[in-house]
Order: structure tokens, then C-alpha cells, then sequence
């Protein structure tokens, strides 16, 4: 059975433990990390049958066959190179830290190299399938318009640079503008679909980010725009935000556990 080892016992963590847990997916929970104790202990309290070992990942990197990244940009340095010099498969979610193309370079190589795979769940949007096969041919712009309740975005780095005083927002407000290489920089905890949707289609400096703060939503709405050679298509996806971290849509965290219950699964059909 495949052997999963984690960091980051946040939001995302524990819908992913929970779901090995429930045997919703197919795999052994061998051991969980993350800086903060209180989430450590909150996320063993919600387990019934796993009892993970809690070690940091250098430890856990020579036991496991997957790791699972659900933590912060940083925690992708920190983990992602050791996990795949060891021989680690990792998933990832915080996908923005990619957006350095030195890393994103280490990366890709380690894993060719020690012949592992990384995967990138879709995360909170809905299009990705299509933007892949359009790649086949020209693509002509990919526009990325993430609305969220100004709670959604509480505490990001361009926030508070710019002094944005986020409950004086009473209309819809477009608070960013840029390519993804700085959107994914500027909220590391809010787009990181920006840099999914980058790497699949015309890269971090092509693909276009709006950011809008709107009081009027309770929901995280990710709009799409892809044109090229193939047509047009736009998505939409209105998100229920997760109860425990307004940031982070609770798609995002189903779209982890279906990736892992397909990497998990020896059974597989279809193309
Ligand atoms: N790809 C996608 O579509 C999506 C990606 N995300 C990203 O996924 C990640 C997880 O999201 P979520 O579960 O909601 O986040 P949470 O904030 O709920 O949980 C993250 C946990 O990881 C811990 N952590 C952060 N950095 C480190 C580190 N370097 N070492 C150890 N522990 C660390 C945090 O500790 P502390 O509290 O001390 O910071 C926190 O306990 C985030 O980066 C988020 O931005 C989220 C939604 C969609
Ligand atoms: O969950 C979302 O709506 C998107 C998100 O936070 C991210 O991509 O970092």
C-alpha cells in the first residue's frame, strides 16, 4: 500500500488524513509534521484508525513513497529537493512557489533524475483539461479573475505593503493586476491557482491575474479565460470557502484527495 507521509496539518491536511483515514483513499497514513504542535494535535484528535508517527520530514523522507505538501510557498524549499533525492514521489499544493524558475528548474531535474513524480492538483479551479489540449497549438492569452470576500485575503503580503484596510471595502474592488509571476508572490496563500494554470498553459509572465475584493460574496469565485488557436472557453467556479481557513476553497482540498485516491489506485481506466 502506498505509503503517504505529510506537512502541513492546516485546512488541507486534514480533509487529506481524514480521507486516508475513512479509506476514502487507498493508503497508509505513515507520518505527519508541521511547525505549528496545536494543528498537530487537532489533526490527531479527528483520526480513528491512523495513529501517524509525527517527525519532520527528513526523517520521514527515507521512510515514505509519497509526500504530500499542504503547508506554504516556503515549506516547497524546505521539503520538495530532500523528498525527491530521496526517491519520494510528492503532490503539492502550494504550486506558487514554482513561480521561481530556479526552483521550479531543481525540481522538474530531481525528479528525472531519481525517477519520481510530482504532481500538481487541480486545486480550486475547473478548466485544466482543456487548457492542456489546447496547448497543443498556439494559446493567446490565459486571464485568471479570482473574486473573494475581503476576509479571503486578510493578511497577504501586498495587503499589507500597501496598507489595504481590507473592512473598508464596500463595493467590488479590483485590488491587483499583474502577471502570475507577482500575483503568486503578492498572495501566497490565495492564488496559488495562478501558478497551476501557468504551468499547464503560457507560463507566469503571459498568464494575466486579477484579484477582486467583493464584501457583497461568501464565496471564492475563480474565472478562466483561455483563447488560441483551438476557440475560446471561459470557466467559473463559485467556491464554498473551508470553515477553518477562508483563504483556501474546500475544492481545493477535494482535488487533493481525488489525485491521491488516483495515485493511490493500482486500477487504472481510461485514457
Ligand atoms: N493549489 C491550490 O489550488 C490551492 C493551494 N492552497 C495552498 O495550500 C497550502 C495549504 O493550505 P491550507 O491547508 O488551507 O493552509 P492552512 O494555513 O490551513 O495550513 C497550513 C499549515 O501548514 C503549516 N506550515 C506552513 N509552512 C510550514 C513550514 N514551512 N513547515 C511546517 N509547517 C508549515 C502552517 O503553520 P502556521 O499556522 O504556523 O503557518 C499551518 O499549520 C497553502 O500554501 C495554500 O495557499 C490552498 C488552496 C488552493
Ligand atoms: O482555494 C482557493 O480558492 C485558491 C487559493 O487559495 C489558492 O490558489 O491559493
Amino acid at each position: 500500500m502506498l505509503k503517504i507521509g505529510l506537512i502541513g496539518c492546516g485546512t488541507i491536511g486534514t480533509s487529506i488524513c481524514k480521507a486516508i483515514d475513512d479509506g476514502t483513499i487507498e493508503a497508509e497514513l505513515f507520518a505527519i509534521y508541521d511547525r505549528n504542535m496545536d494543528d498537530v494535535d487537532k489533526l490527531l484528535s479527528t483520526l480513528k484508525r491512523y495513529k501517524p508517527q509525527v517527525m519532520e520530514t527528513s526523517a520521514m523522507i527515507k521512510e515514505i513513497d509519497l509526500l504530500v505538501e499542504c503547508a506554504s510557498q516556503g515549506a516547497v524549499y524546505e521539503v520538495i529537493p530532500a523528498a525527491l533525492h530521496a526517491h519520494c514521489d510528492v503532490m503539492i499544493m502550494s504550486v506558487g512557489a514554482f513561480a521561481d524558475e530556479k526552483l521550479h528548474k531543481t525540481i522538474r531535474e530531481l525528479a528525472k533524475d531519481n525517477n519520481c513524480k510530482v504532481y500538481l492538483p487541480s486545486g480550486a479551479i475547473v478548466g485544466l483539461d482543456g487548457l492542456k489540449s489546447a496547448s497543443s497549438e498556439e494559446i493567446y492569452s490565459v486571464t485568471l479573475t479570482t473574486q473573494k470576500p475581503p476576509r479571503g485575503l486578510a493578511g497577504a503580503p501586498y495587503i499589507i505593503r500597501n496598507k489595504i484596510d481590507l473592512d473598508k471595502i464596500n463595493g467590488r474592488n479590483v485590488i491587483f493586476e499583474g502577471p502570475a509571476s507577482e500575483a503568486v508572490k503578492a498572495f501566497p496563500a490565495n492564488v496559488n491557482v495562478a501558478a497551476t494554470l501557468s504551468i499547464a498553459g503560457i507560463g507566469f509572465e503571459k498568464t494575466k491575474v486579477k484579484i477582486v475584493a467583493n464584501p457583497a460574496l461568501t464565496r471564492n469565485i475563480h474565472e478562466i479565460s483561455v483563447e488560441g488557436v483551438f476557440g475560446e472557453f471561459t470557466t467559473r467556479v463559485e467556491n464554498v470557502p473551508s470553515p477553518t481557513n477562508p483563504k483556501s476553497s474546500y475544492l481545493a482540498s477535494l482535488s487533493a484527495i481525488a489525485t491521491l485516491k488516483k495515485i493511490s489506485n493500482p486500477f487504472q481506466i481510461g485514457t
